[in-house]
């Protein structure tokens, strides 16, 4: 399996295709490199540069590519989003947001809780 390397949303962003920097998209947590492919692209340069350094997913599966599409998309692949900015789980099944856990936050279970759950059970 190949290892990619992970950047962050902001690091992606500025991979934009203007002046010397590549163009990148972001479809589905993983990084495509597509600034060699922009100018075969059937559905026109500018509908890929709109993307250029974020994430396209949704227009990209809005448009209803096909399967050669996505083939096409893998050879692009140069590496995956940061896990803490991952959108999808491991099953690619959309995340809901997750709130993270404040340290040190003391429980909020009282004295008065214990009592009642107690006699309710
Ligand atoms: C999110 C950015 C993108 C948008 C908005 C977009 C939009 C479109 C549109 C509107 C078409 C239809 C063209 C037509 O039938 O006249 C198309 C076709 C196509 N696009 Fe994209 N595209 C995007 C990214 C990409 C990428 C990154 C690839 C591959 C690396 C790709 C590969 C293709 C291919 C192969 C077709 C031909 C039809 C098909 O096989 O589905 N597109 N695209």
């Amino acid at each position: 399996m190949t290892e990619y390397k992970s950047y962050t949303l902001a690091e992606v962003a500025t991979r934009n295709g203007k002046g010397s920097q590549p163009l990148w998209i972001v479809y589905r947590d993983s990084v495509y490199d597509v600034s060699q492919y922009t100018h075969e692209h059937p559905g026109g340069v500018d509908a890929i540069a709109d993307y250029a350094g974020k994430d396209g997913t949704k227009d990209f599966d809005d448009v209803g590519h096909s399967s050669d599409a996505k083939k096409i998309l893998t050879k692009y692949k140069v590496g995956e989003i940061v896990e803490e900015e991952k959108k999808y789980d491991a099953n690619g099944k959309k995340k809901k947001r997750v709130v993270p856990v404040q340290p040190g936050k003391p429980e909020t279970r009282s004295c008065f809780n214990i009592i009642t759950c107690g006699l309710i059970g």
